[in-house]
């Protein structure tokens, strides 16, 4: 773990949206917004979603090289990345096939779960080698999402 947020309102806003067919940019908006619920469940953090003007938190979907010298790969591979806090940006690669778990579509890689831990290194965490921890450093799918107890002290240790 790292230094955390000096604050506790953290505001969070979405520039670019997934370009994929299969989710409409609300849904995509409802998952970051479920994701960052994870984490507040377990803290004294409020996260509030801005639609424009200057956040804390910045979202944007990116293809290929996006300006901060860390090019995104297309679909697998590298799926997101997230800068430490106080940085507070959070990119992901659009070339990836998101889907949502909740929407009972299958394949490709679910947004829910990638978000919710992009957003654990956007609060200060770094990856565990706890296996089953959302912090672990590789992805894999589980149908319903929840904290690991692992995950739960790194965050407490924060916030
Ligand atoms: C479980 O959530 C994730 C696991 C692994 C990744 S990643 O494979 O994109 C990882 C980025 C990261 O650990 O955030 C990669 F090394 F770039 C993203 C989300
Ligand atoms: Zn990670």
């Amino acid at each position: 773990a790292v230094e955390p947020w000096p604050k506790k309102k953290l505001s969070w806003k979405m520039e670019k949206y997934a370009t994929t067919k299969k989710l409409t940019q609300t849904e995509q908006r409802d998952a970051m917004a479920r994701a960052l619920d994870l984490w507040a469940n377990k803290t004294n953090l409020k996260f509030n979603y801005v639609k424009s003007g200057s956040a804390d938190i910045v979202i944007n979907f990116f293809a290929g090289a996006h300006g901060d010298g860390q090019p995104f790969d297309g679909p697998s591979g590298v799926l997101a990345h997230a800068e430490l806090p106080t940085g507070g940006t959070v990119h992901f690669d659009d070339k990836e096939n998101w889907f949502l778990n909740r929407k009972g579509q299958k394949s490709g890689i679910e947004l829910f779960i990638v978000a919710a831990h992009e957003f654990g290194h956007t609060l200060g965490l770094v990856h565990t080698n706890v296996r089953g921890a959302l912090m672990y450093p590789f992805y894999s799918y589980s149908p319903n999402l929840s904290l690991h107890k692992d995950d739960i002290k790194g965050i407490q240790s924060l916030y």
